[in-house]
């Protein structure tokens, strides 16, 4: 449990930044890492496979766009499940030499590339015996050939479902992608991955590129970006040429939770903008100041109204519509005056994830490096989601389609981890347990092992750190910019505010890769006035090259990086600062020669994180990547202290424009 090691360390670091017992320690974890690092290497070489992680499973709602696309192939192109074609011509004799010469020409016809040729013989088969699945296959193959994409569909429609080889299907599927038939197109790709066995992992990649273009591009229509599915599962792309300091896209969260760390800083529970008022920044000076000073600050301080909610008392709002668009989403399902259980979790929080144990023991409870919020939140908005559709149909119990539908928008988010939450932490278990099993409106939620361990990593995997990126104190400075009263107050407004920290899953952003060499960095940003992330690009980036983020402190030297990202994200960066930084003085970081017993090779002047043998292997390794990360700044996060977990990597905090 390195995560968990390290966040103890950091917090006794926070305490006495110089004890040495804890840096000795630290040094320790760095070295277990290492070790275990180079073991599983040794053991393994390769990490994850996106094509098993994303299912093929069927989004709620895809039976109608079946339908509808069914319907757009009947009116644009007159393919229907009754096939066009009758069999009035298969009573009649057939001239079966005359449709071997046939077939004979056409091949000859394909193997010279005479593609019109071929498709004027092999049509005459058909037309001699419409329902031979060999010529209909041989004409929609060089249909596919010409692009004619709609005669592809027309040939193979007629051809029985039962008998449709998986290249058939696969095929189909290419031509309904060229049609944008996205729905249909899966449908095909699916039945090819099945008809293979599993073992087409072409079908597979392409009924993931297709999904992936299908849930993403309504997302990406006005940002400067597009997803698509790669060998590393989906991957966010340039759609054009993106200048250094561009904003390359911005994202709203689907779930906040606030740190446990700062849950003193006061914040809206639903969107996370702060409420920090005079008397919290200020704190004890407020009542030292004159009375200019007390009038421009009730002036020109934001007005923060904090609304709490009326039941529980507990969440805090920054408005009315926030309050209840909270109630809608999930505070209903777990408010404790609606939920007694809830009490449980908002004590646990308030106790930073300690509680007793159903023995009666007083533990930490909640051994997760985010708020056990997030969670939460995640299963409250699903199980509001059932209780509104419930509603919605006028229905008494909830159906499959009513979860399914509720879940779907959450399977955007891949997961990945190797000890289950149940043993990290076996007590939280029964604690979801008992809050979801009575969620109102007469449903439960049953969070089984099985759930809590998923959601559990879908957060570890695609969380991301953020904070209000305008608080009430910018908002004060830019208000009292040309205010001479102000000129007494400015030695007053140099600390910065407390900061609410958040961990936030998004639907983009939890699209980017990582990369040691990142070309983009996250950063808070405000969008449509709710706190959000943003990328920005670090340099210039070129239309189709991918948007790389950074998951760890890309100081550290590469052996740390890599542990770090294969404990955490089960995967061997393979970027170019790692290909061409070296691991160790002891191994030419480009010939991998090892030095003699108790000899370092001299390590490059400038970076200092490559060791060569001799010039020649240096001169290479320069010319052939070296050169491009040698200078390259490194994207250092804002807890310099070495080791870094994805969960933290947001760069911040952007100074809010206009802000004094
Ligand atoms: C936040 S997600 C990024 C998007 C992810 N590719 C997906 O399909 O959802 C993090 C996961 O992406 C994969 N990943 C990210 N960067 C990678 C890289 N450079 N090489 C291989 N896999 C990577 C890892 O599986 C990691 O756990």
């Amino acid at each position: 449990m390195f995560a968990d090691a390290l966040m103890y360390f950091r917090a006794g670091l926070a305490i006495d930044p110089n004890d040495v017992t804890i840096t000795q320690e630290l040094k320790m974890l760095q070295k277990v890492i290492l070790k275990e690092q180079k073991e599983v290497s040794d053991s393994s070489s390769c990490a994850y496979s996106p094509l098993s992680l994303c299912n093929q499973a069927i989004y709620p709602g895809d039976d109608k766009l079946l339908v509808m696309e069914k319907e757009i192939l009947e009116v644009k192109y007159h393919i229907m499940d009754d096939p066009f074609y009758t069999n009035e011509k298969d009573g009649q004799k057939k001239d079966q030499d005359l449709e071997v010469t046939l077939v004979q020409a056409a091949y000859e016809c394909l193997s010279c590339d005479q593609q019109s040729e071929a498709l004027t013989i092999i049509s005459k088969a058909v037309d001699i015996d419409p329902s031979n699945i060999f010529y209909r296959t041989f004409r929609a193959q060089v249909y596919f050939n010409l692009r004619d994409w709609a005669k592809v569909i027309q040939d193979y429609w007629v051809i029985p479902k039962s008998q449709r080889k998986p290249d058939v299907w696969k095929q189909g599927g290419k031509a309904l992608v060229e049609l944008w038939l996205p729905v249909l197109a899966e449908f095909w790709f699916r039945k090819a991955t099945q008809l293979s066995g599993g073992k087409d992992k072409e079908a597979a990649q392409l009924f993931q590129k297709v999904r992936v273009k299908r849930l993403y591009d309504p997302l990406t229509e006005d940002q400067p970006v597009y997803v698509e599915f790669t060998e590393f599962g989906r991957a966010v792309f340039a759609k054009r040429d993106i200048n250094k300091g561009e904003t390359v896209m911005t994202d709203l969260p689907m779930v906040i939770g606030q740190s446990l760390t700062s849950r003193h800083v006061p914040a809206c529970y639903n969107c996370a903008v702060s409420l920090i008022t005079p008397q919290i920044y200020f704190g004890k000076r407020l009542s030292g100041f004159d009375k200019d000073q007390r009038s421009l600050i009730e002036e020109c301080w934001p007005n923060v109204d904090i609304i709490y909610c009326p039941h529980c008392n507990i969440e805090t709002y920054c408005s009315k519509p926030c309050r209840l668009e909270a109630w809608d989403n999930y505070h209903s399902v777990i408010c404790p005056h609606e939920n007694p259980k809830g009490q449980l979790l908002y004590d646990l929080i308030k106790n930073d994830g300690y509680g007793y144990t159903k023995d009666g023991q007083w533990k930490e409870l909640w051994g997760g490096h985010y708020s056990p919020m997030i969670l939460v939140k995640i299963w409250a908005i699903i199980a509001s989601s059932v209780k509104a559709q419930m509603v919605q149909g006028g229905s008494k119990v909830p159906t499959i389609e009513h979860w399914a539908r509720a879940k779907a928008p959450f399977r955007r988010f891949i997961a990945y981890g190797t000890v289950p939450a149940t043993t990290r932490m076996p007590h939280m278990l029964p604690l979801f347990q008992d809050l979801f099993a009575n969620c109102g409106g007469g449903i439960s939620y049953d969070i089984t092992p099985e759930e809590f361990n998923g959601r559990f990593y879908q957060a570890a995997c695609n969380l991301q750190c953020f904070s209000p990126s305008i608080t009430p104190y910018h908002r004060f400075l830019d208000n009292i910019k040309e205010d001479m009263r102000s000129l007494g107050l400015i030695k007053h407004l140099t600390d910065r505010p407390p900061e609410a920290q958040f961990a936030a899953m998004c639907p983009l952003h939890a699209c980017s890769n990582h990369s040691c060499y990142n070309n983009s960095e996250v950063c808070d940003a405000e969008i449509y006035g709710r706190p959000g992330v943003q990328m920005i690009a670090c340099r210039d980036i070129k239309k189709n090259e991918e948007i790389f983020i950074t998951y760890i402190d890309t100081m550290v030297p590469k052996l740390l990086r890599k542990a770090w990202l294969y404990k955490s994200f089960n995967f061997w960066c393979s970027c170019l600062r790692c290909q061409f930084e070296g691991d160790q003085p002891t191994e030419c970081s480009h010939c991998l020669n090892k030095a003699s017993e108790g000899k370092h090779f001299a390590a490059c002047g400038k970076c200092k994180r490559a060791w060569y043998c001799g010039g020649k292997c240096q001169k290479e390794a320069w010319k052939k990547g070296h050169k491009v990360i040698c200078n390259a700044p490194h994207s250092q996060l804002y807890e310099a202290d070495g080791l870094e977990f994805a969960y933290n990597s947001g760069k911040r905090p952007v100074p809010p424009p206009g802000s004094a």
